[in-house]
């Protein structure tokens, strides 16, 4: 079965959608509601992978920094998600769309009945124009949060999951960052941005290092092993930069921006 051609999957990350002190970045809330909206007013149905509810719920609950037990880190993102879910529908509303909220766990891929489910649901959502908004279901689920053999590993896994289950044309994953470059940018002043990769092997994955923030938590491995689920199902897979969303208009186009893993044609 082929891909949806004008369906896109894009995930966001905590560092995209806080700022310095942790709270939430309102602007960025609101960019990415608005060039969302458009696009699905060009014809495109649009499903968001986002990421944030436990850092909101940490800056919410007044927690000096992300709480380090499993179960405070839990509750952290219980109250973050209300929050993250009332600025879309705050924003999203202003652009005059509706939202939906799905929550996953890893287990619900794995059985064909639940997936199946889960797929009528996202296709019955973009049926009536509503913007699906996923996260990981973190207070009930550990497998994200502190578990390393996990199969979604973070919202980037999570988001080429979903990519591959609604059969997206492009997965989009907006970051902190440009996109990969040959080294971390951060620790690598003159590193360069790399714009195309056809193939993702061991020399790929040794340029990638962790995360660049106290906020973010997979850093540019986990976006590769995203890249390499979605590709293989022939899905583009592109990072970019979370604070122009703009850039999606051009992507949807089939246009450049940050850094394009190319689909594999089977
Ligand atoms: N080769 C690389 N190219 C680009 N960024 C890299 C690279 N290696 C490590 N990074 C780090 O990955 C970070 C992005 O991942 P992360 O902090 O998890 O953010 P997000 O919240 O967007 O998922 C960048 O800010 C950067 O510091
Ligand atoms: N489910 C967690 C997201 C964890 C995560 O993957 O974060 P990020 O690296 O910022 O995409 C939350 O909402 O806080």
């Amino acid at each position: 079965m082929g891909l949806y051609q004008n369906r896109i999957v894009v995930k966001v990350g905590t560092s995209t959608l806080t700022n310095e002190m942790g709270k939430s970045d309102l602007r960025s809330f609101d960019r990415l509601a608005c060039v969302l909206s458009d696009i699905q007013n060009m014809g495109y149905e649009v499903i968001l992978v986002s990421s944030g509810a436990i850092a909101v719920g940490t800056n919410k609950l007044n927690m000096k920094e992300r709480p380090s037990s499993m179960r405070m880190k839990q509750a952290a993102a219980a109250v973050g998600q209300c929050s993250i879910m009332y600025l879309y529908d705050k924003f999203f509303n202003d652009y005059d769309k509706t939202i939906a909220q799905i929550l996953l766990n890893a287990e619900d891929m794995e059985q064909e009945e639940k997936k199946e489910n889960l797929t009528n649901t996202f296709n019955a959502l973009l049926e009536m124009n509503i913007i699906p908004i996923v996260n990981e279901n973190d207070s009930v689920s550990y497998t994200e949060i502190e578990s390393e053999d996990r199969l979604f590993g973070d919202n980037d896994m999570l988001s080429a999951v979903v990519a591959v289950l609604c059969r997206a044309k492009r997965l989009v994953i907006l970051s902190d960052i440009n996109g990969l470059y040959d080294a971390d940018p951060r620790l690598h002043p003159n590193a360069k941005l790399i714009s195309r990769i056809e193939q993702i092997d061991e020399t790929i994955y040794s340029l990638a290092g962790g995360a660049g923030s106290r906020r973010g938590t997979g850093g540019m491995k986990t976006k590769l092993r995203a890249a390499q689920l979605a590709t293989a199902q022939g899905i583009d897979t592109i990072i970019t930069n979370g604070k122009a969303p703009e850039s999606l208009y051009e992507i949807i186009k089939g246009g450049q921006s940050g850094t394009l893993f190319a689909g594999k044609i089977s």
